[in-house]
């Protein structure tokens, strides 16, 4: 088992393990869950930095990464420093996430939240809904075309934008589909941690122009936008690069100011 397969098998008993816990009803008395969302796709259009900073405590590939600041001062301090938007790592397992966490986020910043999780079933949509997320991720290597299809239509229902992820061609075009708001490349192999940038280079001819595009992981540098944004990404999603200062907000400001000059 590559350690993807395992976040998977672990995902699905844990969603099993919940669902017998806290009932749909539940989640759809949150204060939270009639909250009209605010879209990320549109911001990026039209952002001049594109910048989606990432919450990120701990990581399968590089261990610890920062266990020292609240999760509120950081999503301030990204949404101080310009961020379009806050990706939220909710796994607890893997990357020392929780629902909890977003909850924070929601009540502390007025941007675009993306549930970062792995998910595998409409539940936890349901959940990503009553815990402020304003868009959910969506991986092609662990979900089928229908289950793609299934899960990017019940988050539309919910209002929330949708965020598919994919690391090569045949993920790409096993899932391109109306109900897709933005194509994720991930540098990073989630079976070998290979990272590379050329992964997003490779793909993004192929991605249709209706779809916002996203280069995720393994980007550390100004020079590292400048030389995707000619491919046609508007948004770059960070988070080790921010996290593993000791400011992760300043280390976002820094960066972002230096894309707006
Ligand atoms: O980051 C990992 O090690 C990882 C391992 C297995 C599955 C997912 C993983 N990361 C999730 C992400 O997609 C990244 O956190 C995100 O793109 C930011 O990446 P980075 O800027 O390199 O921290």
């Amino acid at each position: 088992m590559n350690i993807l397969d395992k976040i998977i098998f672990d995902k699905q008993r844990e969603v099993v393990l919940k669902k017998s816990i806290i009932p749909v009803s539940q989640l759809e008395s949150s204060v939270f869950f009639g909250r009209e969302t605010i879209s990320l796709s549109q911001k990026l259009k039209i952002s001049s930095s594109g910048i989606i900073a990432e919450h990120k405590r701990r990581s399968p590939s590089k261990s610890v990464i920062n266990h020292n600041f609240t999760v509120e001062e950081v999503v301030k301090g990204y949404e101080n420093a310009g961020a379009c938007g806050i990706s939220v790592l909710t796994d607890g397992k893997y990357f020392g996430g929780s629902l909890d966490d977003l909850l924070l986020a929601r009540a502390s910043v007025n941007i675009p939240l993306l549930r970062k999780e792995f998910i595998v079933d409409e539940y936890q949509i349901l959940e990503a809904k009553a815990y402020g997320a304003d868009l959910i991720l969506l991986i092609a290597a662990v979900l089928t075309r229908e289950e793609i299809k299934s899960l990017s239509e019940f988050a539309k229902k919910l209002g929330l934008e949708v965020l598919l992820e994919v690391h090569n061609q045949e993920e790409l075009e096993k899932s391109i589909m109306p109900s897709l708001d933005m194509i994720g490349v991930n540098n990073r192999n989630l079976k070998t941690f290979e990272v590379s940038l050329d992964f997003s280079k490779q793909l993004a001819s192929q991605i249709p122009d209706e779809f916002v595009k996203v280069s995720e992981s393994g980007i550390s540098s100004i020079e590292a936008i400048s030389e995707l944004r000619p491919y046609g990404y508007n948004g770059f999603l960070i988070g080790e690069n921010f996290m593993k200062t000791d400011n992760a907000g300043q280390a976002a400001t820094e960066f972002i100011k230096q894309l707006n000059i």
